[in-house]
């Protein structure tokens, strides 16, 4: 079926490109698709602002629902408080960042002498956007031709689907792309990759098998050869009780400091938002491992446990350079905090309607 994967030289041959995937002038339409075909796109496309309130309904609900039931009292007293203790550690938010935010707000209620619920969703809006506000650090690919990005991340939080989107991504921006297949484990997810990378027009390096970190080293030196701006390295999903997984892609890391001494520049880690708390464990065990520059939160379309932005923001702070709310193709989008907090106590335009 995908017969223009074709076979590899050994990966000695370093500097070739092992599997280099031209688009074919006629392919059958392959049944994977790696993220959603723009055909299947709704006629009228909602902004980025709606995607996300829409996606992050089922947190809002979590903490703004939950916020709506309490707010409608009218006076704010300690059961008021330590009903939204709960709600906010139903929304994943963890016990850091929740006591956190209940101590500002306990401040505020006495030095600002608020008396309205309402004026109390207002400060922890404010509180919430004061812990998230760190995390906007925008990823910019402009220090380093070829940019080298090492995607990671446990098996199916996104890495694939997410290196679609972010290819995309960087080409609205006029960079060109080129996608290193690193998840050799997964059959399935070269395939994916390639057969997006031929629709899309961007070269993908793959290998049938074999070794991740030598896929990779060939597609840095073939992005070098070829002046590519950005080079965007998948690898295959693992967790981090696997040990021997997780030293493996050390070496991957290692490997890609070989072929560019400088890189790589980014490594990112996909972390799935429906895995709430957890998330915190994740970032610690693959930091150890491969040094986490950034991080990727996924499928928070899917959960009620967005606030888990907030337990990594007081926990284990790292950029957050993108979110997804979506398997569309613009469904992932740089994390801006104050849009994040709006989409949690804002409704939805036109919900109901557009959705
Ligand atoms: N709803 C939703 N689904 C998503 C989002 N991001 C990814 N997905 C879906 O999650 C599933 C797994 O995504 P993959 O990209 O294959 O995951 P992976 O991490 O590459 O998986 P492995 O290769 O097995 O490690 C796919 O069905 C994606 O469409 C998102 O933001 N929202």
């Amino acid at each position: 079926m995908f017969g223009f994967l074709k076979k590899s030289p050994k990966p000695e041959a370093a500097a070739q490109p092992q599997a280099e995937v031209a688009p074919p002038a006629a392919v059958e339409a392959p049944s994977s698709a790696l993220i959603s075909a723009p055909a299947a796109e709704p006629v009228v496309k909602r902004s980025w602002a709606d995607r996300l309130k829409a996606g992050l309904s089922r947190t809002r609900q979590q903490i703004g629902g939950g916020l709506a039931s309490l707010f409608g009292r009218r006076k704010i007293d300690e059961d008021l408080l330590e009903e939204l203790e709960t709600t906010l550690l139903m929304a994943d938010c963890g016990v850091d960042a929740t006591q956190h935010l209940l101590d500002e707000l306990r401040k505020r209620w006495k030095r600002d002498k608020l008396e309205t619920a309402d004026q109390l969703q207002g400060a922890l809006a404010e509180e919430l956007l004061a812990i998230l506000a760190p995390l906007e650090q925008p990823l910019d690919v402009s220090g380093h031709s070829p940019y080298i990005i090492m995607i990671a991340g446990v098996n199916g939080s996104g890495k694939t689907t997410s290196i679609g989107k972010l290819a995309k991504y960087f080409q609205l921006q006029g960079k060109s792309v080129l996608l290193a297949a690193g998840d050799t484990f997964r059959a399935a997810a070269r395939e994916q990759l390639t057969t997006w990378g031929e629709r899309n027009n961007v070269t993908v390096i793959a290998q049938e098998g074999g070794d991740a970190a030598a896929v990779i080293f060939d597609a840095i030196n073939a992005a070098k050869a070829r002046g590519i701006d950005v080079v965007l390295a998948d690898t295959a999903g693992r967790l981090p009780t696997q040990l021997h997984l997780m030293e493996e892609i050390a070496k991957v890391r290692r490997v890609i400091a070989k072929a560019e001494p400088s890189g790589p520049h980014e490594v990112l880690l996909v972390l799935d938002a429906n895995i709430g708390q957890n998330a915190l464990a994740q970032v610690k065990a693959f930091d150890a491992s491969i040094g986490v520059t950034g991080l990727v939160v996924t499928k928070l379309d899917g959960t009620a446990k967005g606030g888990v932005v907030a337990a990594i923001a007081r926990q284990y702070p790292r950029p957050l350079r993108f979110i997804g709310v979506g398997e569309g193709i613009d469904d992932l989008q740089p994390f801006n905090a104050r849009e994040f907090v709006d989409a949690l106590f804002e409704p939805v335009a036109g919900a109901g309607s557009a959705a």
